[in-house]
């Protein structure tokens, strides 16, 4: 029988990411001359991916500019986040504890992240937790991402899983979206980077500490998730 797979959100999920991110985004908006966003409106911008990240805070300071500069921003963007990975991020509170907790009863785990795939893998290594991860996927993976509902069914047959034994865990409306497109149930931490109170889209379950993920799970039906892909065939 398939193991049962937790997928990991990344950035706000599993990790406090925000200052490492808002400080590369501080820093290609200082090469361009646009004053930097306060640490606040900028956590609001994550969740996208780093591209619709710049483009957020172009648009929050009014400035419009032509895609190729765009472009370059975003390359700029990830060389300068690359090299500053884990200056400042550090795994959420409990995670290491719910890694082996869930390990031991004998599920794995992979990430479906908006982040690049190489910045992603860069970030799990420096947090020395890489390896526990069956796949790791990023924006870049597949030809869709995050909340096309593909990108998380691709996720978890990658990492050897099914859709009707996953949960992903993640703490945005993307996340949620994302699952609920997939047919797969979604639990919500509270302490992400969501403009709105995670709750408003209807996750099947909201925690506040990893400590809670366990029983969460644990009350969840899989394979029956709201508009799930077995709930709607049988
Ligand atoms: O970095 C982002 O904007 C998104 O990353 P996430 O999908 O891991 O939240
Ligand atoms: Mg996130």
């Amino acid at each position: 029988m398939t193991q049962p797979l937790l997928v990991f959100d990344l950035d706000g999920t599993l990790a406090e990411t925000a200052p490492d991110l808002v400080a590369t985004l501080n820093q290609v908006l200082a090469e361009i001359g646009v004053a930097p966003v306060t640490y606040e409106s900028a956590r609001a911008m994550v969740g996208g991916g780093a591209r619709l990240m710049i483009e957020r805070a172009l648009a929050h300071a009014g400035v419009s500019l032509p895609k190729p500069k765009i472009d370059q921003m975003f390359d700029d963007f990830l060389v300068h986040y690359n090299a500053h990975i884990a200056d400042a991020s550090t795994l959420f509170p409990g995670v290491l504890a719910a890694l082996d907790q869930f390990e031991d009863a004998g599920w794995r785990f992979a990430v479906c992240t908006n982040k690049i795939a190489q910045s992603s893998v860069l970030l799990l290594k420096a947090l020395g937790v890489a390896d526990r991860f069956a796949a790791i996927c990023g924006k870049d993976t597949f030809a869709m991402s995050k909340p096309d509902g593909r990108a998380l069914l691709m996720t978890i047959e990658k990492a050897g899983g099914r859709h009707d034994n996953a949960v992903m865990v993640g703490d945005s409306k993307t996340d949620i979206e994302t699952a609920q497109n997939a047919g797969v149930p979604v639990v919500a931490v509270d302490f992400g980077y969501s403009d709105h109170p995670v709750a408003t889209y209807k996750p099947n379950r909201v925690i506040s500490h990893f400590d809670a993920l366990w029983d969460a799970v644990a009350d969840i039906d899989r394979g029956a998730a709201v508009g799930g892909v077995r709930k709607a065939s049988t």
